[in-house]
């Protein structure tokens, strides 16, 4: 019996006197390691668990109040005293950190978005509250002016260009008072240019050394945020898109630019948005760059797998796992997703 050889030049003539052919067979099987469960988990090369999860949430100004989002079934916004048993929940859940979204009044929204600055807006609330309770638990705060504007613009408005260095100024403002309340991460989500250098310039300059930032980095300009701008109450607003700040979704190369640039401003970790259609994008910047690598499964995925699950085209559990799991493949090291209280109880078990 010859030794195996592996030598793709050497042609055979299948019969069952032939000892290899080419691809190995049957020397190599690929099947054998997969025969059984134990042997898949212990060949698995990569895993998800609650500690990968980041649960976004919707926070809703009164009490005992839950609204559904239209949307996005399953999600509903909560007012201050849920999200504070929801951040519980989370931890029971073994879930690292959470983001808080606002929705916010139609009558405190404004041209200069003076709501983000105000100290003792929602987020800034609930984040205090959720504080008090003194779990083991981060809270990331988005820093952009979507939710306050009157036109649904994350930066300010003149005439009809987002203004890039005054919307700066007003995010390090957001920023201060986002600090101030016990945001241990802060999520500069508008991709403004430069905003990460004087977010962190402000906050080392006020004593938040150690508030971390979490850059949208590479977000891309995405029809798959429908509903999360019903959810924070600003699609009815905004006027026109957002293809002046956010990334072409044509475009790669700029995303490792756009990454390279935010990490040299001070960002700790950095963000690929939206998830699943961009994992191409989460592959090249978790690989480029060996820093912590966040993808955010939006909205409009979270919807689109949320109608298949009702309509009963797909398996819940399952696909949600999946489509999870392909962020860890992809080289992400967390995900924020809707789905991650499920997915959490799911891996639990
Ligand atoms: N700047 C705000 C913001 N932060 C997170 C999302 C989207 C999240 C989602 O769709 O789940 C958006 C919307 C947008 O940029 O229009
Ligand atoms: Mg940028």
């Amino acid at each position: 019996m010859s030794s195996r050889t592996r030598s793709s030049t050497r042609t055979t003539t299948p019969g069952p006197e032939t000892e290899t052919l080419s691809g190995g067979f049957p020397a190599i099987r690929m099947r054998r390691n997969r025969k059984a469960s134990w042997s898949r988990r212990l060949v698995a090369e990569h895993q998800l668990s609650p500690a990968d999860l980041i649960w976004p949430m919707f926070v809703v100004d009164g009490a005992a109040l839950r609204t559904p989002v239209a949307s996005m079934p399953g999600v509903e916004r909560l007012s201050v005293d849920l999200i504070v048993e929801a951040a519980k929940h989370a931890v029971d859940l073994g879930i690292p950190a959470i983001a808080l979204f606002p929705f916010t009044d139609p009558k405190k929204r404004s041209e200069d978005a003076a709501e983000a600055f105000n100290p003792d807006n929602l987020v800034c609330r609930a984040t205090r509250a959720i504080k008090a309770a003194n779990l083991d638990l981060g809270v990331i705060l988005d820093v952009a002016l979507d939710p306050y504007t009157s036109h649904g613009h994350d930066g300010l408005l003149v005439g009809d260009e987002i203004v890039n260095d005054e919307t700066n100024a007003a995010l390090v403002k957001q920023s201060l008072v986002q600090a101030e309340a016990g945001a241990d991460v802060l999520a500069p989500s508008d991709m403004m240019d430069g905003r990460i250098g004087v977010i962190r310039s402000a906050l080392e300059g006020k004593g938040f050394k150690n508030t971390q930032i979490m850059s949208y980095a590479a977000k891309y300009a995405s029809a798959f945020y429908g509903p999360f701008r019903d959810a924070v109450g600003s699609s009815g607003l905004l006027k026109g898109d957002k293809r002046t700040y956010q990334m072409n979704p044509a475009n790669t190369e700029e995303a490792l630019r756009e990454v390279a640039i935010d990490l040299d401003e001070g960002a700790d970790m950095v963000m690929v948005k939206p998830g699943m259609p961009y994992l191409d994008v989460v592959r090249r910047v978790s690989e480029t760059f060996g820093v912590p690598t966040f993808a955010y499964q939006v909205s409009g995925e979270y919807a689109m797998l949320a109608a298949a699950f009702e309509k009963g085209w797909l398996d819940p559990d399952k696909t949600m796992l999946e489509s999870l799991l392909a962020f860890k493949r992809a080289g992400a090291s967390g995900v924020l997703t809707y789905f991650a209280p499920k997915a959490a109880r799911l891996l639990a078990e």
